[in-house]
């Protein structure tokens, strides 16, 4: 009887925990992205630490929403570390792929760019970098049909490429190239991880997505 109502306890008060694995290169904004994730959602905790340092390891935390606990990792982006992304794959149940719209020249990929005679864009920055390492996450079998968030970081800053432009020079390119591994629910966002613009709105797509998915990766009970 004990163990019938404390299961029945359990079941009553536990909530479904799904896993966020925040990626991109290093300098992208990970970890500040994190950081306005725990000032919005973590209201009692201290204030964000804006004044981040790479990453070398994670940062981890739990936001409680009303309906689940998103446990959020953040790894670091540096060419180095970037080989231990794939341990975090399998148990991961949303990505989020976080670029730093400031750093990939005009948006678009080589291929889609006027010849330099013609052209005056600017260099590429670390444009190709990123759809390389984009097309490696989506390539790997066990983050298969896991929802990709992409977020086009650092839209305060003046010199940043508006998201239609990633939308069309990057993404569109990297999903409809052979290594786009596959179907899975995407979107790209514009967003400030510095000033908090639409960092709510990203994590209420993760929050649905995971939902969604819930199927072919079921949720940890807590
Ligand atoms: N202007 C602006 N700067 C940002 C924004 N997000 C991050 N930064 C700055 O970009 C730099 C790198 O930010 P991090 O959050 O440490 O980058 P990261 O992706 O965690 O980097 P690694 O840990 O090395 O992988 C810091 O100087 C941040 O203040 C943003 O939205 N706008
Ligand atoms: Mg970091």
């Amino acid at each position: 009887m004990y163990h019938l109502a404390k299961g029945l306890y359990r079941l009553a008060t536990s909530k479904e925990e799904y896993s966020v694995l925040l990626l991109g290169l290093d300098n992208a904004g990970k970890t500040t992205f994190h950081e306005q994730v725990k000032s919005i959602f973590l209201p009692d905790g201290p204030p964000p630490n804006l004044r981040t340092v790479p990453t070398v390891g994670q940062n981890v935390s739990t936001i409680v929403l009303p309906d689940m606990y998103l446990k959020l990792w953040d790894v670091g982006g540096q060419l180095s570390l970037r080989r231990l992304w794939q341990s975090y794959y399998a148990s991961c149940h949303a990505i989020v792929f976080i670029l730093d719209s400031t750093d990939i020249g005009d948006g678009r990929t080589k291929k889609h760019r006027p010849s330099p005679s013609t052209s005056t864009a600017p260099p590429s920055g670390r444009l190709e970098e990123c759809r390389l390492v984009l097309e490696d996450v989506l390539q790997n079998s066990e983050a298969e049909g896991v929802p990709l968030l992409i977020l086009a970081n650092k839209q305060d800053r003046e010199d940043c490429v508006e998201v239609v432009r990633i939308k069309e020079g990057l993404v569109k390119r990297v999903f409809e190239g052979e290594k786009a591994g596959g179907i899975r629910d995407s979107r790209v966002l514009p967003v400030s991880a510095l000033t908090g613009t639409g960092v709510t709105e990203a994590v209420d797509w993760v929050r649905s997505r995971v939902k969604w998915n819930k199927e072919s990766r079921p949720p940890v009970m807590r």
